[in-house]
């Protein structure tokens, strides 16, 4: 059977692309020849996995250093690689932290918090705003963000990323409204369950990783989640957050 294909955009930017989600963003878009600008928190490190891209894949990656959290660095990454790319059409946000896993109720901290919502949403509010003005000049702009199913059901042990995750939910909506309404960029965000990257195996450890009691998704299985997203052929869809769960989230936990 004759495989149909995504028109996907021609020049991405990918926060955190240097490690599991958005490395396989980043990988997908520049296998296809797209454009892909990489922000990384290491330069180094961006450096090399644009090296490795760039040697197994068609696409031109360029890549900036900054924080998501520091809106001016991301300004400056964010024009740095609109100019290389000759422009934007795609931003996904992809870069996120865990936060203090494990810490309940009582142990939480409130700088901890503030660290995840920073990173987790304030970061993507950032990366948003600053790729804006070249978005509008896209024909066809888009923006996905990560969630998790995080946002639709609490993690005991994750009170900030929980928060963070629902948030992302509403911020999607929110912003996919205006930005459609006045600039014609949509706007939609991908919520997984737990996927096989560096930040579950540091928070939940190599030996559950390698034989999990829970079906286990790949950094791939989310990638194609945001290429179809962010492709002409989900023109009509805006404002969603696309679960990649198993189902897990829609289930009782309950046994019927
Ligand atoms: N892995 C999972 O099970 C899972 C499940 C659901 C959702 N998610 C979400 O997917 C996204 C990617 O997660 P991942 O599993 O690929 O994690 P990861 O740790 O492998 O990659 C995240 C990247 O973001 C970068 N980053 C973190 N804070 C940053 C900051 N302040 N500025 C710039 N870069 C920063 C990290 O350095 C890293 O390169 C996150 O938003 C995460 O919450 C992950």
């Amino acid at each position: 059977m004759a495989a149909a294909s995504l028109d996907l955009p021609e020049r991405v930017i990918v926060t955190g692309g240097t490690s599991g989600i958005g490395r396989a963003c980043a990988e997908l878009f520049a296998a296809a020849g797209c454009g892909v600008g990489i922000i990384s928190r290491s330069q180094q490190r961006a450096d090399a996995v644009a090296a490795e891209l760039a040697a197994t894949s068609s696409g031109t990656v360029f890549v900036a250093a900054a924080d998501v959290a520091d809106e001016t660095g991301m300004q400056a990454a964010i024009d740095q690689l609109a100019g290389e790319l000759g422009g934007v059409d795609a931003l996904i946000v992809s870069a996120g932290i865990a936060g203090e896993t494990g810490a309940l109720l009582g142990t939480a901290t409130v700088d901890g918090f503030r660290q995840v919502m920073e990173t987790n949403v304030v970061g993507a509010f950032i990366a948003v705003n600053c790729a804006l003005p070249y978005l509008t000049e896209s024909p066809d702009g888009s923006i996905v963000l990560l969630g998790s199913d995080s946002g639709f059901v609490a993690v005991p042990g994750m009170i900030a990323y929980n928060a963070s995750k629902g948030a992302i939910v509403q911020l999607t909506r929110a912003l996919a409204t205006e930005a459609w309404e006045r600039r014609g960029i949509r706007v939609n965000s991908v919520a997984p369950s737990i996927v096989d990257t560096p930040m579950a195996r540091h928070d939940l450890g190599d030996e559950l990783m390698d034989d999990p009691p829970f079906p286990l998704q790949s950094p791939q299985d989310v990638a194609w989640s945001v290429a179809y997203l962010s492709s002409r052929q989900a023109r009509a869809v805006n404002g969603t957050t696309l679960l990649s769960d198993f189902g897990f989230a829609g289930r009782s936990s309950f046994p019927a």
